[in-house]
This record gives structure tokens, sequence and C-alpha cells, in this order.
């Protein structure tokens, strides 16, 4: 570990820099941009890809949308697990990229029509193709991911030397400004590719291409990665943490179960059960994660909330009036406020809200900023829960108008002009008709008409679809409590798990944070199964009122969590173990110093002298 530290120092010291930043991170930025890109490119047409396409229905739609996601936040461990204890993150990163990228290229190949469609009508003819397809391409992208996602991000933290702690934590902040940067980006692009025709015999919307930037987005992410590979400090994989972790609960369990009996005194932790075995240092690191992991107990909650607004509040938006007078957004766009919001509200809250609050003499602790969060995240469901209502009025009464009966009672909701040709032989004629957004008619066309004369008149038309009334501006509130809840609680929560985590043991607490994602996850299809509520509103006031009582269990578990400083109580137990051997300890340690210094020194000269013999 000290030839480690000292190797980093020198690597460090010899790297590049570009305002006091190593030149590398740039390179690890970009990276995390365009991997965003791709991921909540991708992300934002799939569940439109999934009913529209594949033809599910919302529930189904909304199910694989949810087991996707969570498998992306269950991959992190795995991929802290092959970083940490065999390929080093460098390698992960890389390999977990290719595997990622082929996910994105299979998830584009599945989407192409053409491919089956036999009979050339615009719809594929073996669908199991498509499906089975596009479900190998989405296991491939959370395996990458999700594999790289506690890598890329402490891969860039250790690009930096420890007089560098200003550095890594703008480091930090402007990685979570690339990821909703990547991700605001992909949003807006994706839906209007989407919502392109193309096709080879006949034209669809265009899903592959939707699907296919993304998938080139990932190559970009990988190749820029590649690129910077000479500028990289890449530590050694330290051996398998997590096993250890295992082991040493495994066996503060095993043996506390073997002197269960009265005769033997009682230990303060159940953990210090271990201490026959293990070291004391491992086993305070393990006691510091698991206060903190139970603090994460409840935390899903807040996801299963958070992660909806690509499924329902989407699917929401489908039944929604996009027409925004100068643009017409399409319904997946609308997750583009999230980021959108993200990137505002991060610095006025790092900037205004917080110094104001305390100002005001208010200890606004992490976690109680994690409760505001939580409390914020129930009320944009409530707001989700209300414009439910509206749009459920809105399309209560199915009825039969005549077209033009329709136009003159609706007129503000004319907003598509569409231009049909009927066509015999040589003979033509041509009729208009403007629509209202998410709208559905059937033209009756009298046997009578002859081509050639105007068509206008003589075709009329039965509205089978109301056009949505509802306006897709109504979700704007809902997005902005879910946001203003996610970065008290999203951005805090990391923050938190960083600063309480041991030294060695960063990584599995960001893999323990992600899980709290998949979990999240996996609670929409179990309460959605489950509650198979009749009325889509009140499925929101489920989630909204379980979250509120979650987020009151929180707050009394908060009230009883004590702030500690990892690198105090890990120093503490090292000057414990070295007042123990200290005298013999302390000159085997000053000689080994010695040794590695002359051992970089000499090889420093080496590679100084290679150089000049190159040049
Ligand atoms: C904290 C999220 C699970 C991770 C983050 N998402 C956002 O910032 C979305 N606004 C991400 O890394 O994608």
């Amino acid at each position: 570990q000290l030839k480690d530290r000292l190797y980093k120092c020198h690597f460090i010291k010899q790297s590049k820099e570009v305002c006091g930043y190593p030149l590398s991170i740039f390179f690890i930025v970009v990276n995390e941009f365009c991997e965003r890109f791709s991921y909540y490119g991708m992300r934002a047409v799939l569940v439109l890809y999934f009913k529209y396409f594949l033809r599910w229905d919302d529930d189904l739609a909304t199910s694989i949308y949810h087991t996707f996601v969570a498998l992306c936040y269950l991959t992190p461990i795995l991929g802290a697990i092959v970083a940490d204890s065999w390929l080093g993150k460098f390698k992960t990163i890389i390999y977990l990229s290719i595997v990622y990228a082929i996910g994105q290229v299979a998830m584009a190949v599945s989407a192409i029509h053409d491919i089956t469609d036999t009979d050339r009508d615009g719809t594929p003819n073996n669908m199991t193709f498509h499906v089975v397809l596009s479900m190998v391409g989405l296991f491939l992208i959370a395996l990458g991911t999700g594999g790289i996602k506690p890598c890329v991000a402490a891969f860039g933290g250790d690009q930096f030397g420890d007089h560098q702690e200003r550095q890594r934590r703008t480091f930090f902040s402007v990685f979570y400004l690339c990821i909703n940067g990547g991700s605001l980006l992909s949003t807006i692009i994706t839906p209007i590719l989407r919502a392109q025709n193309c096709g080879i015999y006949s034209k669809q919307k265009c899903y592959s291409l939707a699907f296919g930037v993304p998938a080139a987005l990932m190559v970009v992410a990988l190749v820029v990665f590649i690129v910077g590979s000479g500028m990289y400090y890449k530590a050694k994989p330290e051996g398998n943490i997590m096993g250890d972790v295992c082991k040493c609960i495994g066996f503060a369990i095993s043996n506390r179960y073997k002197h269960r009996s009265k005769q033997y005194p009682s230990r303060e932790h159940w953990m210090d059960w271990a201490e026959d075995k293990y070291d004391k240092l491992l086993i305070a690191q393990i006691k510091m994660v698991l206060k903190v992991l139970f603090l994460y107990i409840p935390l899903p909650m807040f996801w299963t909330l958070f992660d909806q607004k690509g499924s329902r509040w989407t699917l929401q938006a489908t039944t929604m009036d996009g027409n925004f007078g100068a643009i017409v957004i399409q319904p997946d766009q609308m997750q583009t406020v999230n980021p959108i919001l993200i990137l505002t509200l991060v610095p006025i809250m790092d900037s205004v809200i917080y110094p104001l609050i305390k100002k005001c003499g208010l200890n606004f602790t992490p976690l109680k900023r994690m409760t505001v969060g939580m409390f914020l995240a129930a009320l944009a469901f409530v707001c989700a829960a209300v414009v439910q209502i509206e749009i459920d009025v809105s399309r209560k009464h199915l009825t039969y108008f005549n077209l033009t009966q329709f136009l003159k009672i609706f007129p503000f909701l004319i907003i598509i002009r569409a231009t049909f040709f009927l066509q015999s032989g040589q003979l033509s004629c041509a009729f208009s008709r403007d629509f209202g957004f998410g709208s559905s008619y059937t033209f009756f066309i009298p046997s009578t008409l002859s081509l050639g004369s105007n068509c206008q008149e003589s075709i009329t038309g039965a509205e089978d679809i109301k056009p949505n009334s509802v306006h897709m501006a109504l979700q704007v509130p809902q997005y902005f409590f879910i946001t203003a809840g996610e970065v008290m609680f999203s951005v805090t929560g990391l923050e938190f798990s960083y600063s309480q985590a041991p030294s060695n043991m960063k990584a599995v607490l960001q893999a323990g944070w992600l899980l709290t994602v998949a979990i999240g996850n996996f609670i929409v299809l179990i309460v959605a199964e489950v509650a198979k509520l009749p009325k889509q509103w009140t499925e929101y006031v489920l989630f909204a009122s379980l979250l509120l009582c979650v987020c009151i269990i929180f707050s009394i578990m908060a009230y009883f969590y004590t702030y500690i400083d990892p690198t105090e109580i890990e120093a503490k137990f090292r000057r414990n173990v070295g007042d123990d051997d200290d005298d013999k300890n302390d000159k085997q340690r000053k000689l080994e110093m010695e040794m590695m210094k002359r051992d970089l020194d000499r090889s420093d000269d080496e590679h100084y002298k290679g150089k000049q013999t190159k040049m």
C-alpha cells in the first residue's frame, strides 16, 4: 500500500495539468457525458418502443421498463467486485463498455421492422425475433452501464492526489452536471429521431435511429476513454474487499451463535464476535458501513417514485396535448424537464438556498435534506394524481362527432393539417383536414364520389378518439417537485455515502447506494402488480402515501444517527495498533520507504534516459 501511494504521488507529480486539473479527467468527463447520452437517450424512448413497436400493453411496458432499470442498478456490485479484485477499474471500464455498445447495437437492429416485414405492410411478421433481440440488447446494456457505473466516478477520483481535495470536489460536481447534460441532450434528440418516418419497404416511426444514435455515442465514449489511456493513473486491484467484508460478517454471526450460552460474556456490538479472527480496524470499518446501510433501508421508496418519470409519467404525457405554440413536444421529451431543472437547481441550492438556511441559524444536516427530498417527491405524485384526474375527466365521453361539427366546437385544438390523396388510375382528388393532438378519426368516402372533382366537401369524418385537451405544461409542477426532491435527496445522499464510508469501502457504499435504486424499481413492479388499481390516479396517490409513511420512518431513524469522521476513527485504530509494536515497525517502515524512494528515483532516471535516447 505504501509503495502504491508513493508511486501515485510520483505519477501525479509527473502528469500533465490544465488549470490545476490532471488532463486525464477531461477524457473521463467526456466519456461520462457520451455514456449518459447513450443510456438516457435509449431509455427515453424505451417505454414507447414497447408499447407501439412491440405492441405491449401499458402494464407490461411499465414492468419490463422497471425490471431493466433495476438490473442497471444491480450490476454495479458486479462491476465493483470485478474491478477491485480482478481486472482493475481501467480494464473493467473498457471490457464492459464493449459489452454495452454491442447491447445498444442489438437494440437498434431489433427496431428495424423491415427485417421481418415479409408482407411489407409496415408491421413486423416475426415479433418473437424483435422481442428476443431487444431483450438480449437490454441485458447487455444493463450489464455494461451498471458495471462501469461505480468504476468511472471512482476512477476519476483516483486521478487526484491527496493535495488536490478541492479539485476532486469540483470534479464530482462537474461529473454530476455532465450526467445531466448528456441526459438532457439525448432526451431532446432521441424522441425527435423516433418521431421521424423511416424504412426500406414501408415508412414507420424510426425507433432504429433513436436507438442507433445512442449506440454510436457509446462507441464515441469508448474511443474517448481509450484515447486518454496513456494519461491515467491506474490503481492496482486492492483485492476483494466485498469478499473480506462478507467473510468477516459471516464469522461474527457464526461465532456469536457458537457462544450463545450465558456463560460467555456479551460483547458491546455483535460484530465484535469477529475479533477472535479479524483485524479490529476491519471490524470498525464494517460497523461504519452497516450503520449507513441500515439507514438506507427506507430509501428505495424514493426511487420507486422517481423512476416512474420514464414510465407512468411518459405514458401520461401520451394522453396530453404537447402543442406549445412554436413547438410541439413529444411525450417522451417531457423527461428533459428533469435535467434542465437539475442544471439550474443544483447551483441555486448550493449557492443561494443552503447558505441562506445556514444564515438563518438552521442546521440543515444531510439527513434532514434527504427527508425534505422525500417529502417533495411525495408531493410530486400528488400533483401527478391531480393531473390524471383532469385527463380522465376530459376523456370521459368518447363521442362520435361529425368532423366539421367537432372543429366548430374545439377550434383551439387544431394543430396538425394533413392532406390526403385519393387516386384511381389517372384520376385523383385531394382533401385536407385538421387534427387534434392524440386524436383518431374514421373518414367516410361515399361510393358515389367522383374523383377528379373536389372531394373536400363530400368526405365526412367521425372522431373515434377525442384530441388530448389537457396540456402537457400541467406536468411541469410534478417535474419541479420530483427534481427539487432529487437535488436534496440524491446529490446529498451521494455525498453522505462518500463521507460516512471508511477509506477502503467507498466503492462498497456507492454500490449499496445504487442498490437502493434497483430495489426501488422492483417495488414499482410489486406495488403495481399487487395493487392492480383500476384508476391511474389512485395508484399515484398510493405511491405518494407510501413515500410519506417511509419519510416519517426515515426522519425517526435519522434523528438517532450520529455523524462520524471515518478518517479519524481509522487513524485512532492505526495509532492503537502502532502503540503495541511501535519501535520495531517504525524502523521497518522507514527502511522500506527509503528503499522504495530509491527504486522510484532509479526508475525515473531510466525513464528519462530512455526518452533522451529516443529523441
Ligand atoms: C442518482 C441517479 C441514480 C444517478 C444519476 N441520475 C441523474 O442525475 C438524473 N437526474 C445518473 O448517474 O444517471
